[in-house]
């Protein structure tokens, strides 16, 4: 195998990673307005920011303030954390895992095409009924598909275990907006009160998502 060459500079840009980071935060403190965002979630906020580029993402954020402590004490206690797509899965910095957390996305299980087609769902909403023995204290992370959020709903008014915290921030333009605010009601609907943070309208997505995750599993600086 050849040995790559560097090739020459003929652009004027930041590369290394530290001082890329670095940089970002700092834009980003200095152009958004996290008025809003609950202390405790300050960072997460900062870091969905970070994922998505959109520094007017806080004003979209509904985040309970008992989000990241309920997620990073679930985490602390060896809790999975359930994604509806392989992409937020693979967002997840495992270093940052404080008890060596499995991962998990349900997807690719062999019994999700056939319940699909039967209840006429998509794949990822078939994929969250699959979730059921690992829900109970878990952490949820939905960054794609809002059939999954609805589905997730849905199992927990219909009395499926509760997580421990929901991230959940599909994106899209059917269903996304209509999910999450189904999400940021379920309490007030349903008397189900499960700490969460979600995003208004149709922005979300997996790296939003791996973002917010990464920051609930960071140690406290
Ligand atoms: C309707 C779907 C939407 N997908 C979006 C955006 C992206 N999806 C990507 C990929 C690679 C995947 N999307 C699936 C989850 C697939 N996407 C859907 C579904 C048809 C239905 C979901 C829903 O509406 O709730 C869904 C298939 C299903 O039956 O559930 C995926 C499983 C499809 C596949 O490849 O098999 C796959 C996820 C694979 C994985 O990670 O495990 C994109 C990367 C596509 C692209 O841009 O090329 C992109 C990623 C966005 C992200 O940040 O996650 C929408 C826009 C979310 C859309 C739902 C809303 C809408 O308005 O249409």
């Amino acid at each position: 195998m050849s040995t790559p060459t560097r090739p020459r500079h003929h652009y004027t840009y930041v590369d290394r990673g530290a001082d890329i980071y670095r940089d970002s935060f700092a834009t980003i403190r200095r152009e958004a307005d996290l008025s809003a965002v609950p202390p405790s979630a300050e960072r997460l906020a900062v870091r969905m920011i970070h994922g998505s580029g959109q520094v007017d993402l806080a004003a979209d954020l509904v985040v309970d303030p008992r989000l990241v402590p309920a997620a990073r004490a679930a985490l602390e206690a060896g809790a999975p954390i359930l994604c509806d797509a392989t992409m937020v899965v693979r967002g997840v910095t495992r270093s940052r895992l404080p008890a060596d957390n499995e991962v998990l996305c349900l997807l690719e299980d062999p019994r999700v095409p056939g319940l699909a087609q039967e209840w006429g769902t998509t794949r990822t909403a078939a994929a969250v009924s699959l979730w059921e023995p690992w829900l109970e204290g878990a952490v949820v992370a939905i960054g794609n598909a809002p059939t999954a959020l609805f589905h997730l709903l849905e199992m927990l008014v219909d009395g499926a275990p509760r997580p421990a915290a929901v991230v959940g921030c599909p994106v899209g333009f059917i269903g996304a907006a209509e999910s999450k605010q189904g999400l940021v009601d379920l309490a007030a609907d349903h008397g189900i009160d499960v700490p969460f943070v979600t995003v208004r309208g149709r922005r979300g997505g997996s790296a939003m998502t791996s973002s917010a995750l990464n920051a609930i599993a960071q140690e406290e600086e």
